[in-house]
């Protein structure tokens, strides 16, 4: 069954809806960006949430106290780093991991093997912020990725309307949304509801092709 992280969640309402429609994985922006939180916010949402949804803290290129005081504070399972962050510094944290790549030509898809982390997110480049764009990247290249597909997120521009086939396209452990989820710039229930039912519905239809 394909994995679910619903991102950029800033009200309790609506990490009470992702969690009841079946997320598996909630993210708290940390960055710089329109839904960016603190640590303060994010530990009183983080109660909200039961121990098998897992808490993803979003940051870009952050010093090592920010990691760690989010870390504990809230407190997370996974780190996503969303920025040039290097190697050895995700490293030297030894925090559980997930790192996001901007992809825009092959070269991009490549940097994933440089580190070691437990997911790599691909995602569209930002616009406005590193991510978050509600962009689709172009999926064909992620075709020859060395990456494993248990450990691959894929990110950007997805909603209700196209999980599916983007699930059929890259095979991934986990699809990621916040655009996609989102109406007047706020997330929307029957989105996020809609958005989790179609990327089941979407892992069925892939097994049962796989059957014939
Ligand atoms: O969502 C943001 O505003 C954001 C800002 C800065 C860095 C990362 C950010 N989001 C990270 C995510 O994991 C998003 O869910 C991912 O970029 C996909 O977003 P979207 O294309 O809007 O579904």
């Amino acid at each position: 069954m394909t994995k679910v992280k619903i991102c950029g969640l800033k009200e309790p309402e609506h990490v009470l809806c992702a969690v009841n429609a079946g997320a598996d994985f909630v993210g708290f922006v940390f960055a710089p960006s329109r839904r960016q939180i603190t640590v303060e916010q994010a530990a009183r949402l983080a109660e909200l949430v039961p121990a098998h949804v897992k808490k993803v803290g979003v940051f870009v290129n952050p010093s090592e106290a920010e990691v760690r005081e989010a870390f504990e504070k809230v407190p997370l399972d996974y780190v996503q780093y969303h920025g040039n962050e290097d190697p050895d510094f995700i490293k030297k944290l030894g925090c559980p991991s997930i790192k996001a790549f901007s992809i825009r030509d092959a070269k991009d898809v490549e940097k994933a093997a440089g580190y070691q982390a437990d997911y790599y997110l691909f995602d569209a480049p930002g616009t406005d912020y590193a991510g978050g764009s509600g962009k689709v990247f172009d999926w064909s290249l992620l075709e020859r990725l060395s990456i494993p597909r248990e450990k691959v997120i894929l990110a950007g521009g997805l909603n209700p309307a196209n999980v599916r086939q983007a699930v059929a396209a890259v095979q991934p452990f986990a699809v990621d949304v916040s655009s996609g989820v989102e109406k007047n710039g706020k997330k929307c229930c029957e989105l996020i509801q809609s958005f989790i039912q179609a990327a089941a519905a979407s892992t069925q239809t892939v097994r049962i092709n796989e059957r014939k």
